[in-house]
């Protein structure tokens, strides 16, 4: 997913978004299985010029956040701001980003999801960041013929929304704990719940760690160049960028978690 939270996406420019979105996708080709390119923007045109975009230089789909400023007051009100969105992008799949913790729109998406398919013909599903498990598991109980997929994005409590029947999972932390992740989904699917979760426990314990020094896409991508050793360079304002005390803090500890050996 391109230009999302961690991506910094609502802080670039529409031309910026452009490059990153054709980028992506020119070296995703063969390699990926799906570029998804977030279009959210404050601005209905601006979100639809960027969906026309997306489909224009073959993205696999498309993700919108709701407007965050002037907000969505009601479930209708967001469907219809989505819809005029997706419209521009008609031939391929519209997921619906939904993270109020940033975007502070708390509309629960199980309300969201009532005849959905008749105003977004592409809607394939929903990118969740949020804790409401409760949404979560309303969500996916009333999805009985499995149309739609969940992509849960609150990763320190990933297992707990698999738990529940989400069928995938998006998120900052997957940029270096992916390999830990999806031994952990290995081990869900093979029923190893003590495995599981002893997975689960320990990216919880560096998440909780971070967190309590303060953690947000600055910190995030810190983590990133210093697992990767691929620079990302420094965030935008106004966000600044991570302490070299945190850097220190951070790495010392992921250093010292030893994950299982199976
Ligand atoms: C609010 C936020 O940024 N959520 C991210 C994804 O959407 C997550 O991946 C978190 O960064 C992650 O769960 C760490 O708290
Ligand atoms: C956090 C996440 O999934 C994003 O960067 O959009």
């Amino acid at each position: 997913m391109v230009n999302g939270t961690t991506g910094e996406g609502l802080a670039l420019s529409i031309q910026e978004r452009k490059q990153l979105a054709e980028e992506w996708v020119r070296q995703g080709k063969d390699k990926l299985d799906h570029v998804i390119i977030h279009v959210g923007a404050l601005s209905l045109p601006g979100s639809q010029e960027l969906a026309r975009h997306a489909a224009a230089i073959g993205a696999s789909g498309i993700a919108v956040i709701a407007p965050f400023f002037f907000k969505p007051t009601s479930k209708d009100e967001l469907l219809a701001f989505l819809r005029e969105v997706a419209s521009e992008a008609p031939a391929i799949p519209f997921y619906y980003y939904h993270i109020p913790p940033l975007t502070g729109v708390k509309i629960r998406v199980e309300e969201l999801l009532d005849g959905i398919k008749e105003q977004i013909p592409t809607f394939q599903g929903v990118k969740f960041s949020d804790t409401d498990l409760l949404d979560l598991a309303q969500c996916i109980n009333k999805n009985g013929r499995e149309e739609f997929v969940f992509l849960y994005g609150v990763d320190e409590q990933l297992l707990s929304a698999l738990a529940i029947g989400a069928n995938g999972a998006v998120g900052s932390t997957y940029n270096y704990l992916g390999q830990k992740t999806n031994m952990m989904l290995q081990a869900f699917a093979q029923h190893d719940l003590a495995l599981a979760r002893k997975y689960q426990f320990l990216t919880g314990e560096f998440l909780n760690f971070v967190i309590k020094l303060g953690f947000g896409v600055a910190q995030t991508k810190a983590v990133m160049t210093f697992v990767s050793g691929i620079p990302m360079g420094p965030p935008r304002l106004p966000l600044v960028k991570a302490s070299e005390e945190f850097i220190a803090k951070a790495k010392a500890k992921l250093d010292s978690i030893v994950w299982p050996t199976n």
